[in-house]
Formats: C-alpha cells, structure tokens, sequence
C-alpha cells in the first residue's frame, strides 16, 4: 500500500498535509499521534470513505474505493447495531461481504466464543468494551487480506485489550497487513512493526527499536520534586547532572517520552 503526496483540508483546517507511507503486505503499522493530528482523516481516506484533496494512495495496485473488497475496517465512530444479537450482527456482515447466511453464521459463533461474547446476546445489552470486540469481528469475519483499524481498543479494559491484541498477533501470523491507529503507546510498542509519528504531517517514522535506538542517546531526567523533565544527551549528561540543584532521576527515553518530546 501506498500513500504519496496526500493532503486533506476540511476548509481552512489542513489535516494531512503532504503524507507519503509505504507498507508492505503483512506489515503491521500504527499510527501515532496526539488529538486531531489527523489520524482518522488518513484512514478514512485509506478505507476510501474520503478523497484525498491532492496525492494518492493505492492499495494492492487499486483505488481505495475498488480495494474496499480486500479491508475490513473498524472506523472510529463505529457503533454495531443495538437491535441484533451479537451472532446476527456479525452473520449480517458475513453474508454482506461473501459467505452465505450459513457459513456466516457457523463463523460468527466460532469467533464471537473465541472472543468470549455471548453469541445470542443483544448487541445493546454488551457492555461497551464487548460492542467494540463485535466490531473488530464483524471486520474479519470475512477474512480480509487488510484491518484497518482506528483506535480499536478504545474503551477497553486491560484484560479484554490483552484478548484484542491476542487476537491480532493471530491475525498477523496469518499474513494479514493490519493498520491501526492507537493512543496507547504500550499497545504500538507490542504489536507494530513500524509506527509512523504523525501530527499533519509525518514526524517520524520507523520500527520501534530503531525509534528507541535514535532517540537512545538522550536521558530523561525527571526533577522528583516538581515533576518536571528535561531530555539531555548522553555526552552532556554528567555535566547537566553536575549542575542540577534538585533531587533527580534518570531513565532512557521510552516511546511514551520519545512522543511527548515530539507533540510537546
Ligand atoms: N468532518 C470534519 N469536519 C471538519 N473538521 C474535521 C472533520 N474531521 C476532522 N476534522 C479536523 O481535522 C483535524 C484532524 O482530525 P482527525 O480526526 O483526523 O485527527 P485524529 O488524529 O484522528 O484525532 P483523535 O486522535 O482525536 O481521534 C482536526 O483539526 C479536526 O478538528
């Protein structure tokens, strides 16, 4: 999949300003990036729900809009459907992208027990972390070749995201190239091959250890008294400690800080 050159404006308002990325079948790439950074305009524009204002993004050689048939997608916004049950709402997905309302329905119960949903239960009775797992089945159900996902774990609490991302580490054997975007650091760092920084434009972009080696030469020092942190360079550290008139700690930077030392 590639994007080159794309920018999206919503009037005066430049989202994605002059994106270009480049993933491989099978990868698994998160996107990072603070509130508005543009995120999900990217993804809409991946899963061709909005046209990119210049540039263009191919996916497998096709237009979004024509690659739709190969991506299942979890948008941010998305709501499954409260009147169904879990089992007819995944079933109804099934049988929209290719299976018929049989074999639909033997997968939806096989993957809505394997995530531990109730499959006659009413999708309004689940809590909100179970609607969202609805969601990501509904997405796969079809065995698509690409997940695009924004923030799908969103709302979820630590053990249900566990099952998620269980869940995708599955989905990545099998060869799937899965995109999601994510606030969670933790969760980029565990499952992405390459994350991409991206705050309209792309900031930064590259496999965690590599981002981890890059910025491994600054320390963060962390004033304990006032909380304050400052990044300092391996070959100034000493010096910088030498003259710090506070009670400090020093760590190497994890990707949390590596993200607060860029958006800040
Ligand atoms: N439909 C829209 N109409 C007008 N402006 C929009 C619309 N959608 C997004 N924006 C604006 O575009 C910018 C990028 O928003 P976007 O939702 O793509 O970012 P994001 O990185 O996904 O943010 P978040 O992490 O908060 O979900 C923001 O300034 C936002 O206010």
């Amino acid at each position: 999949m590639d994007a080159r050159d794309v920018w999206k404006s919503y009037g005066k308002n430049v989202a994605n300003q002059g994106v270009s990325f480049n993933i491989d079948e099978g990868e698994f790439v998160a996107f990072l990036g603070p509130n508005g950074g543009g995120k999900t305009t990217l993804m809409r524009q991946i899963y061709g729900e909005l046209y990119p204002d210049r540039g263009e993004i191919r996916i497998m050689g096709e237009r979004p809009q024509k690659a739709l048939r190969f991506m299942g997608v979890v948008p941010q916004e998305g709501r499954p459907l409260d009147s169904l049950t879990a089992e007819e709402h995944v079933t109804l997905l099934g049988m929209l992208k290719r299976f018929s309302r049989q074999e639909a329905r033997a997968k939806a119960r096989e993957l809505l027990e394997l995530m531990g949903i109730d499959p006659k239960a009413r999708v309004d009775n689940l809590s909100g972390g179970n609607k969202r797992k609805v969601l990501i089945i509904s997405a796969i159900i079809s065995d698509p070749k690409i997940l695009v996902l924004d923030e799908p774990t969103v709302g979820l609490d630590p053990e249900a995201r566990r099952e998620v991302w269980n869940y995708l580490v599955e989905m990545k054997k099998e060869g799937k190239t899965i995109i999601l975007t994510t606030h969670y650091l933790e969760e980029a760092e565990t499952l992405s091959d390459r994350v991409y920084f991206l705050n309209k434009k792309i900031l930064l972009e590259g496999k965690v250890s590599e981002i981890k080696q890059k910025f491994s030469e600054y320390y963060v020092v962390t004033n304990v008294d006032s909380g304050e942190k400052y990044y300092v360079k391996r070959e100034e550290l000493m010096e910088f400690l030498g003259k710090a008139n506070f009670r400090f700690e020093v760590k190497l930077s994890s990707l949390e800080e590596i993200f607060m030392r860029l958006f800040q």
